[in-house]
Parts: C-alpha cells; sequence; structure tokens
C-alpha cells in the first residue's frame, strides 16, 4: 500500500443508527465527516444534545461532527464543488434498508463517489448478497466495498483498539478506504473477496443466536467452543460454494466476527438467543432490543439459500425452526446431538 493519505477527506455516513454513529464519531477526528439520519426529529435532538440517545447512549457527538436529516445536503457533501479528491460515501443502514437508500441516491442523479456499505445479512426475499444489491440499484459503475469485521459500536465509540477489513474488486478504492479508514486505534486490513468477507459477516449472526442459546440453557463451555466451531464450518461450506475464498474464512470477518459476536454480551444476536433460551417470544425480544438483530432474517434467507444450493448447515437451520417454526431450543439441542457421525472437514 502506498501513500496513506493522512490529509482530512469529505465523509457521509448514511444511517444514525448504533454502528453509523460510532463510525462517524472515529473518523471525526480525523475528517470532515456528516452524519445523516432518516428521522428529522430524531437528527434534531442529536444536534441540540450532541448525543445519539436513541441508538448509542453516553458518548458525546466531537464538535466538528455534523448531522443532518436532510439527504440532498448529506449527499452534497461528498459530490458537491467543495467534496475535494478523496471524498467517501458509507452506506450504515441495515441490509433491510439498503436497496430503499440506494434508489433514494440514484433517483437524486448526482455523480455518486463511491459507495462503502457496513451492513451484514443477505437481502430478505431476494437472498442477495449487499455488494449484489448495490450493482443490481447502481450498475458497475460505481465502485463499491463492504468494510467488515469484529467491531462492536460502543467500543468504537469509545476509541478502543479495533481491526476491519475492505473488500472490494476496485484496488483504487480498497486503498481510498484504507488511506481514510486506517489511523488512530483503527488498522484496516483489504481483500478482494466480496463474497467471503460478505458471508462470514452475515451468518456470523446467525451462530451468535445458536451460542446465546446454549449459554442461557446452561449448557457449558464446552459446547460454546463446539459451536463456534462447527459453525465457522458452515460459514466456510456455504461461502465456498456461493465463490468466496477457503482463507477469508479464518480472518477477521469469519472467524474474528464470529468470535466476538458469539461470546460478546455486546452483541444484540447473541441476547437474542439468550433471551430465546429463557422461554420469550421472538416479537418481544426484538421489539425490547430497540435495534437491528440482523441474525434473524439472515437465518432464514440463509435457510432458504442452504436449501437452494444444497449446503449442509444444521445450526442455522436448527436456529431457524426456533426463531420461525417454534421448535424447542432443547429439542433443537437433542436433534443437532443426535445426527451422524461425520468426518470433521467434511
Ligand atoms: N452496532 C454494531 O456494533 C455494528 C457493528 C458492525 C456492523 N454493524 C451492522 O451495521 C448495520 C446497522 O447496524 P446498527 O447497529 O447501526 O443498527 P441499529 O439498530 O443501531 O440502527 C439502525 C439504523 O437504521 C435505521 N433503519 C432501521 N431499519 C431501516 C430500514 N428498513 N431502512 C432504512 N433505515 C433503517 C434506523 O432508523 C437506525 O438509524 C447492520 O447491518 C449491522 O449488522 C453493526
Ligand atoms: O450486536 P451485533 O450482534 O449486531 O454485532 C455487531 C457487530 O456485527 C459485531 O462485529
Amino acid at each position: 500500500m502506498q501513500n496513506i493519505k493522512q490529509s482530512p477527506s469529505k465523509i457521509t455516513v448514511l444511517g444514525a443508527g448504533a454502528w453509523g454513529t460510532a463510525v462517524a464519531i472515529a473518523l471525526a477526528a480525523r475528517h470532515d465527516v456528516l452524519l445523516w439520519g432518516r428521522n428529522g426529529e430524531a437528527m434534531d435532538a442529536m444536534a441540540q444534545g450532541r448525543d445519539n440517545r436513541a441508538y448509542l447512549p453516553g458518548f458525546a457527538l466531537p464538535p466538528a461532527l455534523g448531522v443532518t436529516a436532510d439527504i440532498n445536503a448529506a449527499v452534497g457533501h461528498v459530490t458537491g464543488a467543495g467534496a475535494g479528491d478523496a471524498p467517501l460515501l458509507i452506506a450504515a443502514c441495515p441490509v433491510a434498508g439498503l436497496r430503499p437508500l440506494l434508489e433514494q441516491l440514484k433517483a437524486m442523479s448526482k455523480p455518486i463517489p463511491n459507495i462503502v456499505w457496513l451492513c451484514k445479512g443477505f437481502e430478505n426475499g431476494t437472498g442477495l448478497l449487499p455488494h449484489q444489491v448495490v450493482r443490481a440499484v447502481l450498475g458497475k459503475q460505481v465502485a463499491g466495498a463492504a468494510l467488515s469485521g469484529p467491531s462492536f459500536a460502543q467500543e468504537v465509540a469509545r476509541g478502543l483498539p479495533c481491526a476491519l477489513t475492505v473488500a472490494s474488486d476496485s484496488p483504487a478504492l480498497r486503498e481510498r478506504v484504507v488511506a481514510l479508514v486506517h489511523g488512530g486505534n483503527i488498522r484496516v486490513y483489504s481483500s478482494d473477496d466480496l463474497i467471503g468477507v460478505e458471508v462470514g459477516g452475515a451468518v456470523k449472526n446467525v451462530l451468535a443466536i445458536a451460542t446465546g442459546a446454549a449459554d442461557g440453557l446452561e449448557l457449558g463451555l464446552n459446547a460454546r467452543a463446539a459451536l463456534i466451531t462447527r459453525g465457522l464450518a458452515e460459514i466456510t461450506r456455504l461461502g465456498v460454494a456461493l465463490g468466496g475464498n477457503i482463507g477469508t474464512f479464518m480472518g477477521l470477518t469469519g472467524m474474528g466476527d464470529l468470535i466476538l459476536t458469539c461470546t460478546g454480551d455486546l452483541s444484540r444476536n447473541r441476547r437474542v438467543g439468550l433471551e430465546l433460551a429463557r422461554g420469550k417470544r421472538l416479537e418481544a425480544i426484538v421489539a425490547e432490543l430497540g435495534h437491528v438483530a440482523e441474525g434473524v432474517p439472515c437465518a432464514r434467507a440463509v435457510r432458504e439459500l442452504a436449501a437452494r444450493l444444497g449446503v449442509d448447515m444444521p445450526i442455522t437451520n436448527a436456529v431457524a425452526g426456533v426463531l420461525f417454526d417454534g421448535d424447542d431450543p432443547r429439542a433443537m439441542v437433542a436433534q443437532l446431538l443426535a445426527r451422524d457421525p461425520r468426518g470433521e472437514s467434511a
């Protein structure tokens, strides 16, 4: 990597949930950042209180961080006359919001400089990965990149160290993302394996629900380690079937994010599993969470995709059964244990 750029650039972050806010806070120390949210009242409250009480309470917004609910101003920040030579547009919404957000951008008919997305999952209904959604809406001419890896919003907002991976088939955009985001307490590695990076980030959320449920049922640390390891085997099988590189699943966006989300109590997906084990209904869990838990829609999308591709994903199927078919978590554990023995690498 040559010439890591140190000078400030214009960055717009679209989506003011926990992760968009944390990324905007972290980048505002080095760049001219504007954070956009779709809810006008919430953005007014953020502008006045200088915090995001709904999604990331307890963190003051840096004075230099701009906030807006005006999508024209947000996109103009990185496309207008003063955008400079290295602007960056970051989409920080959930997967369900990606297509509508991109359609909104497309309708504005402004020259989009590039787009980086932070969401983790498959689009429900189509089963598409985020990069496929981006291409379907914006076309191949807009360079796109996924930025993923083990990263709880609260820790990034606190300025604690973390390592991420940027994946893109555009070497220029990979370099730009590294140049702008790598620095301070954030390390950014790069990869050209969009599929591998996105599949790891998506399916680890389903495994975090499984591990949360196992921990909630007090099945022990041995069971947790077994679930994580066999979960990684499932992620790898699906990812390779979709065209990802096997090595990617051993990296930050595979094993790294899987470990974090399965074991870290800051994980919303893990919390879903813990609450399911206590017998709480999914609707109540999701309503109380107040945040997205991407593993929930992802479990349905992955179950359908794996069935279509003939990929064996018993843990994912068990999670989907508990989430959508009313299966009992204990019965699912018994079912998983009763499966025929098999070779570990099969
Ligand atoms: N929170 C984290 O630690 C973290 C870290 C890395 C990646 N991510 C990923 O980033 C994405 C966003 O997560 P988050 O933590 O910011 O979620 P969040 O629940 O904290 O916030 C979601 C934000 O998106 C908006 N939103 C919700 N549904 C939407 C929709 N259908 N269309 C448009 N906007 C919608 C909400 O208004 C809110 O501003 C997810 O895919 C998540 O997996 C989160
Ligand atoms: O809180 P979760 O479960 O959505 O996980 C957040 C991030 O994806 C962790 O890397």
